[in-house]
């Protein structure tokens, strides 16, 4: 039986991990764990995927979240019920910098609370912050796989759509608050757009976990709105790697 509502997980199966990797997508979570030793299948329920591995002898639990805020929040708090205190977020993402090319990586220092989960955690003013130290490890990670990430600030949106100013939609519209959202983004010097960081950052430093996140550039939107399907398998591929060798250095400690 299940120790937690959602995720059909139980300590024991956790096998003390104190580390998770947490992609959005469930399809990805089979490919992290392939990058491990002995990983093995725990459980699959509803856009929760999860399998453990180890790195260096090490526990690490790899878990879906679903797409944004409200999902993301059920998987971290009940991964947290079970023991874990570190979370490495691995990501696609949308450039919305000229200088960010599609293939790049972001490593994200903080995001920009677009979400509604966050402010059920802790107020507007509370920032969502990544941890330091999963932030190193993330960029450590990324230079030896030999890319040089960008650092900074991420937007994170509850919508896809029109919280990123999206306008090739069915409506073809947003609302007043969101038109020129993403000038106003770019002239604060944000990187990029993505869905979950929000939520997975304020939970964190909101409750004393650790917390830290790495995006594989799937478009620019300042070039193109739809993703060439090789590059995006190249691009999480990289991230993907870029993940598991920060885990593997979080879950030394
Ligand atoms: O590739 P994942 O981790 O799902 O991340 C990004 O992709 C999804 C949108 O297509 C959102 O979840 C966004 O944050
Ligand atoms: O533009 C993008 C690409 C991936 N994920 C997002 O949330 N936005």
């Amino acid at each position: 039986m299940s120790d937690v509502f959602h995720l059909g997980l139980t300590k024991g199966l956790l096998a003390g991990a104190k580390v998770a990797i947490v992609p959005g997508d469930p399809e990805r979570v089979a490919r992290i764990a392939a990058l491990m030793d002995n990983p093995q299948p725990l459980a699959s329920t509803r856009e929760f995927t999860s399998y453990l591995g180890h790195l260096d002898g090490n526990p690490v639990v790899i878990c879906s979240t679903g797409i944004g805020g409200p999902s993301t929040s059920i998987a971290v708090e009940e991964l947290a019920q079970l023991g874990v205190d570190t979370f490495l977020r691995v990501g696609t993402t949308g450039a919305i910098q000229k200088h960010v090319n599609v293939g790049d990586v972001i490593v994200t220092t903080g995001s920009v609370r677009l979400d509604g989960a966050s402010q059920h955690f802790a107020p507007m003013e509370f920032p969502a912050v990544a941890d330091f130290e999963c932030t190193l490890a993330m960029v450590e990670a990324a230079k030896a796989e030999g890319c040089e990430p960008h650092i900074g600030v991420t937007a994170s949106s509850d919508t896809f759509y029109p919280g990123q100013e999206r306008y090739d939609t069915v409506s073809g519209r947003v609302i007043r608050r969101f038109k020129d959202s993403m000038a106003e983004w770019q002239a604060l010097g944000v990187l990029n757009y993505e869905m979950e960081s929000a939520t997975l950052l304020t939970m964190c430093a909101s409750q004393g976990w650790k917390a830290g996140m790495v995006a594989g550039v799937i478009v620019n939107r300042t070039q193109q709105e739809i993703p060439d399907e090789a590059v995006m398998k190249k691009t999480e591929s990289t991230a993907v790697k870029i993940v598991v060798e920060a885990a593997r250095k979080m879950a030394k400690r």
